[in-house]
């Protein structure tokens, strides 16, 4: 279990697979950098962001799911070190940031479909609502997209979220971290916030 969380009150996370973007993410909303790359894997402990004044952590957990050269025990380790730091923590996070790439989600969530296996993505966007955490899908890398409402179609249709994914915007976020696009995201988040009466945390999105 990771346990260099700082002492905060407030936070937001950001999970989701390996490689999809996270850590570019989060220097996009801290402005410091983080390390980030080709390989899937990089992160291996939470990178807790946090500021002298306020009382709020951004946090980038470990990526999970297939990454290359790791093996599967590990794997798995890792992901329920992620289930097990949002549960402990569920009451203080506000928002759960699900990053996913937004050009091979549906078809890795298609893949991993069957009777007896729910795909990473769909299973961690509905653990985060059963923890009572807002959970907002940043659908990142949409440069590399062409035919983008059809993929946040889809992606709704498998989360169970009716299309067009338009009526779902306090829920997905389209997103380019690399470009610096993450307008969406920061829309949503701030949606989020005001409802738990954080306005206060508006600075940080
Ligand atoms: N085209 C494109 N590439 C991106 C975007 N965001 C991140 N990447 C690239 O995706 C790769 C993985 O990025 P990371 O930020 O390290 O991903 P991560 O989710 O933190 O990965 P782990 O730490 O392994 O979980 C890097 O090569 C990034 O440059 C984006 O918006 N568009
Ligand atoms: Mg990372």
């Amino acid at each position: 279990m990771f346990d260099s969380r700082p002492d905060r009150d407030a936070e937001v996370v950001l999970v989701g697979r390996s490689n999809v973007g996270k850590s570019t993410l989060m220097r996009e909303l801290t402005g410091h950098t983080f390390d980030t790359g080709q390989r899937p894997g990089v992160t291996r402990e939470p990178n807790h962001y946090d500021w002298a004044g306020p009382d709020f952590v951004l946090t980038d957990l470990p990526g999970f799911g297939f990454m290359k050269g790791v093996p599967e025990d590990v794997r798995e380790e890792i992901k329920t070190d992620v289930v097990r730091y949002v549960e402990a923590n569920a009451e203080k996070i506000l928002v759960g940031i699900l990053v996913v790439d937004g050009k091979s989600v549906v078809d890795i969530i298609d893949r991993h479909s069957g009777p007896d296996e729910i795909p990473h993505d769909v299973e961690m966007f509905h653990f985060l609502r059963e923890v009572g955490v807002e959970p907002v899908v940043a659908v990142n890398k949409m440069d590399k997209v062409d035919d983008g409402d059809e993929r946040l179609d889809d992606l709704c249709d498998r989360l169970g979220l009716h299309p067009p994914w338009q009526q779902w915007q306090e829920t997905i976020a389209p997103i380019s971290a690399k470009r610096g696009n993450i307008d969406a995201l920061n829309e949503a988040v701030r949606h989020h916030l005001h409802e738990a009466q954080r306005d206060d945390l508006f600075q940080f999105f």
